[in-house]
Formats: structure tokens, C-alpha cells, sequence
């Protein structure tokens, strides 16, 4: 399929603006996003920066006020054609209460018409990969905020999709299940899927992450790869991803209060 692209632009020029505005709320402006194929991508920001927006208008669930992205060449006004490509682990993971994990994950393989068998191999090797196994025939409404995210973590991988969109997918796992995700992120990236990952836990981001991208007010601060970062600042001291973040978010909310006055 050649490279992916996210591409979510907004600027002065209205010919080449993605933004999406929430009535009179501004929630992601001026923002250029290039991701190229076999990337992990840690998309972090303060709250209220616009990431999970950001995150609806690529996965398609929300339409840029203005503007235009891509996902592996599609454009995202076009649902059909990139849900095949994708998958989502919003914060709160879509389940249905009532049914047990097993018939969650086999009515989403019906909806997205996959092949029987296959599905269910697949399916199985992540039950057993996450140790849900055991639990996967109880009903969702009995399981507690892990079990549910790793269901919603399945739910997000098993049609295999070319991209993946995960919103704090660490979010309630115990240690050993939060290693499971990030060696599955890493996994995926090796095996040229790319993963866009939301995350407040830095040193996931540090880890796992080729490239940064820092959001702040619905722009833009700062991107490159997690190293670069670290050596943008000198604080004396090794510096971490968490005193980028700080640097960063503090510098633009003084540049914004300098800007208003
Ligand atoms: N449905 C909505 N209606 C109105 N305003 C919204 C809506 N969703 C988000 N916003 C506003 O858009 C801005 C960006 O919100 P968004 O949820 O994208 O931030 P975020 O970076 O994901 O935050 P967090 O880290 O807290 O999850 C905020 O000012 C928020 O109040």
C-alpha cells in the first residue's frame, strides 16, 4: 500500500485548512500531520489540547470543520474506505454489556465482514495473548475496567487494521498487561503496521515511540523524534520526555497570554 498518511491541515489559507471547531471552540487548528508507514507516533498534549478530536476526524467519526487528511491514501470523508485500514481504542472502550467478550468480538468480525475461521484464530491467540481466555465466555457487565479495556484492545486489533488509534490503551491494565500492549504496539510497528498513540504515561511514549508530536491549544508545539525532544532542552541534567512536555506546554501557555494581552 505504500506510505500513510495523516494529513490534518488548517491554515489562513482556507484552500489547506483542516480544523475542527466545536461551535465557537477552536479544538485543533494548523495542524500538519505526516506518518510514514511502521511508525508509532505518541500524539501527546495537555487536556482539552484536541488530541481525541484530532483522533475522531482521522478514524472518521467526526468531519473536520475544514480541511483534509488521509489514511492510506483515503481520504477520511470517505468512511467506507478507510474503516477496512483502521482501528480504534477510544477511552472508553464501545462494548455491549450483555453479551460476553467472545460474542463482542464475533458480532464486530460480522459487521466488518471478516472471514470465519480465520477471525477466529485470530481472535483466540489475542484471548489467550491478554489472558482473557478464561473470562471471554462471562457477560462484559461483570468485568472489571482492565477486562473491558483489554476486550476493547482486541476488539481494535483483530481485523488486523494498517493503522491503529489508541486512546490511553494502558488505561486500568495491571503491569503485566500493560507490557502485553506495548510489545504489541512494537510488534505492529515491526510488521509495518502504524500505530497513533494517545497517551498521558510519558515514559510509555519514551519507550515505545518513533516520533512525538506535542498538541497544545489544537496546535502543533513541537515534533520530531523522542531524542530530538530530549535534546532540544538543556536542563543541566538528563532530560525525559515529562520535562519536554512541561517545557513545551508552559513556553506556549505564556506565549498565549503574552499573545491575548
Ligand atoms: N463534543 C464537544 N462539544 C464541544 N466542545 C468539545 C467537544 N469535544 C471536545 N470539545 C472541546 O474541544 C477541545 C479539545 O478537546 P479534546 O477532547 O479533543 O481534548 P484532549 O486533548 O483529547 O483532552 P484530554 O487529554 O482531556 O482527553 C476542548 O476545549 C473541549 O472542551
Amino acid at each position: 500500500m505504500g506510505e500513510f498518511f495523516a494529513n490534518v491541515w488548517y491554515s489562513r489559507d482556507r484552500s489547506h485548512e483542516a480544523a475542527k471547531h466545536y461551535s465557537d471552540t477552536v479544538a485543533v487548528q494548523d495542524l500538519h500531520l505526516s506518518i510514514p508507514r511502521g511508525t508509532v507516533y505518541g500524539f501527546l498534549g495537555p487536556n482539552g489540547a484536541g488530541k481525541t478530536s484530532t483522533i475522531r476526524m482521522l478514524t472518521t467519526l467526526t468531519k473536520p470543520t475544514s480541511g483534509e487528511a488521509k489514511i492510506a491514501g483515503h481520504s477520511v470523508e470517505d468512511r467506507q474506505a478507510v474503516s477496512p485500514h483502521i482501528g480504534y481504542l477510544p477511552e472508553e472502550p464501545p462494548l455491549y454489556e450483555e453479551l460476553t467478550a467472545r460474542e463482542q468480538l464475533s458480532y464486530m468480525a460480522g459487521l466488518r465482514d471478516l472471514p470465519e475461521e480465520a477471525t477466529t484464530e485470530r481472535v483466540e491467540a489475542l484471548l489467550d495473548r491478554f489472558d482473557l481466555a478464561a473470562d471471554a465466555d462471562n457477560r462484559i457487565s461483570t468485568y472489571s475496567k482492565g477486562m473491558k479495556q483489554k476486550t476493547g484492545i482486541i476488539q481494535a486489533l483483530m481485523h488486523e487494521p494498517t493503522v491503529l488509534f489508541l486512546d490511553e490503551p494502558t488505561s486500568g491494565l495491571d503491569p503485566r498487561a500493560a507490557r502485553t500492549v506495548r510489545e504489541t504496539i512494537a510488534g505492529l510497528a515491526d510488521e509495518d503496521s502504524t500505530v497513533f498513540l494517545s497517551t498521558h504515561i510519558l515514559p510509555v511514549v519514551e519507550e515505545i515511540a518513533d516520533r512525538v508530536g506535542v498538541l497544545h491549544d489544537g496546535s502543533l508545539v513541537a515534533e520530531g523524534t523522542p531524542d530530538s525532544l530530549t535534546d532540544r532542552i538543556e536542563t543541566g541534567s538528563e532530560s525525559s520526555l515529562e520535562d519536554v512536555f512541561l517545557n513545551l506546554t508552559t513556553e506556549a501557555e505564556f506565549a498565549a497570554a503574552g499573545a491575548s494581552r
